[in-house]
This record gives structure tokens, sequence and C-alpha cells, in this order.
């Protein structure tokens, strides 16, 4: 590229950075989540797919919920195989693709939160994130039961969640996103399909139960959640308060 032509490239990425950050605040506050689909276009995608089927290979996915069992006797003893996780910095050499990743999610996040009422993002000020844990549904019928992200102010503001599964379809495979909007109808869900190079944002607080159904072939998620920098100074003390008072009573 010229000079001209890179300079112009910039300012078109800059005009697109613009405008998906616009589109994210405008579904965030209109509906409480809003989807990205392409988001990293499907050569880098699949580069991010391919070290996540590195992780998976390498054995590095560890269980992340209890293995449910149904009922007590043998005969009925079906055990679900449980989704499976790791925490990714980004950072690691064999994972320069995720950390790709993370830098465009937080390269969002920041620009979003910069561009709205006095550099907030609706209420918050978000000022950091969590790790990015890689998720793998074994596809055994693994779901993950419908639950809150943060019920109790951990600090946890926005849970953005990165797709990877090509040609999913859910008739077939299951493993639907299903989020019960906290203000919509009764009768309204937002059914998210979980496929390849979406990106979904949604407030991880109680206005946004959600459930994985089933899962019948393997489904694969890198998810982080975005930290709003007042409340999470406020977990961290509780939290800290609470040890130092366990302490006192050992
Ligand atoms: C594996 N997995 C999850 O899949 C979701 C979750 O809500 N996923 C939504 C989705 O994958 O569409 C979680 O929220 C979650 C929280 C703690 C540990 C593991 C977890
Ligand atoms: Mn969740």
């Amino acid at each position: 590229l010229t000079s001209g032509e890179a300079l112009l490239q910039h300012h078109i990425d800059e005009d697109v950075l613009e405008d998906t950050c616009a589109n994210i605040i405008q579904d965030l506050s209109a509906y409480g989540l809003c989807v990205l689909d392409n988001f990293l276009g499907q050569e880098q995608g699949l580069k991010v797919l391919s070290e996540v089927l590195e992780i998976k290979g390498r054995g590095d996915l560890r269980d992340g919920q209890l293995v449910s069992t149904r009922g007590k006797g043998k005969e009925d003893l079906k055990t679900i195989r449980s989704d499976q996780i790791c925490w990714v910095h980004g950072k690691e050499p064999e994972c320069e693709n995720i950390g790709y990743l993370i830098g465009r999610v937080d390269t969002l996040i920041t620009r979003a939160n910069k561009m709205v009422n006095n550099g907030k993002l609706k209420e918050y000020n978000i000022n950091g994130r969590t790790k990015a844990m890689v998720a793998c549904y074994p596809g055994s019928g693994t779901h993950y039961v419908k639950h809150v992200d943060n019920p109790n102010r951990d600090g946890r503001c926005i849970t953005a969640i990165y797709y990877l599964n090509r040609n999913w379809d859910v008739h077939r495979s299951g493993g639907l996103l299903r989020i019960f909007p906290e203000g919509w109808r009764e009768d309204k869900v937002a059914d998210i399909e979980p496929i390849f190079d979406r990106l979904l944002f949604f407030w991880s607080d109680r206005r946004n139960p959600h459930e994985v159904q089933p899962a019948y072939d393997t489904r694969y998620a890198i998810t982080l959640w975005y930290f709003d920098a007042v409340e999470r100074a406020e977990a961290v003390r509780q939290y800290d308060k609470a040890r130092v008072l366990n302490r006192d009573v050992l």
C-alpha cells in the first residue's frame, strides 16, 4: 500500500470501527444484546478455530461444571459429559490468533465506552476484563442450565461470546443459546445460533438470564467478561473484607 492508500484504508477502518461501535451501543441500549456476524472474516476466523482445536487436541480443556447424572439407579445413570473449559491469556505463543481476537474485541469495547455520554457505556465505565474462556460442549447432549452470568454484582457488566462452529445447524445439532431478556414480552426470547465468526454481546447481569440447549455436535465458543470499574472495585473490597473476617474467625 502507498502511504495514500494506507491512509485511506486507515480512514475506512476508522469509519467501520465507529459505525460498529455505534451499532453495539444502539443495540445494547435498545435490546440488552448485540450480534455482529463475520466479525474477523473467514481466514482469520479459521486461524482462531485451529488454535482452539489444538487446545482441545492437547487435552487442555477441563470439565467446567459438575457432571450431571440422572436419577440414582444403575440403569438410568446417564452421565452427560459436561462442558469443558480453559482460560487463555492471549499472549501464549500458541494462542496468537486468539490473542488477535481478544485485541479486536477490546478495541470495540474501549471505543464504544468512550463514544457515549461522557465516556461511559450507559452507566458503566469499563476498565478491564477477565481472561478468555475457551469452552467446548462435547456434543453428547451437554447443555448449560438457565443462569445469569453476574447475579450478585461481581463487577462483570458485558459478556462477549465469539462462536466458532462452521455449518452449524441447530435443527440437527441443537446448542442454541436462548436469552430471556428482562423487559421483553413474556413470550419473547432471543435465540442465538452459535455460528462461525459470530460475536455476541449482552449485559452480564440479571437482565439476561440465558441457557445453552443440549448440543449434539462439538460446540466451541470463546467468552470474555468486561468489568465496570466501580462495581468491580466494590466487589474486590467486599471479597477482601470477607477474607479478613474469615481469617479473624479462624
Ligand atoms: C461453558 N460455559 C458457558 O457456555 C456459559 C454460557 O452462558 N455460554 C453461552 C453460550 O455458549 O452460548 C457460561 O456462562 C459459563 C460460565 C461458567 C463456566 C462455564 C460456562
Ligand atoms: Mn452464561
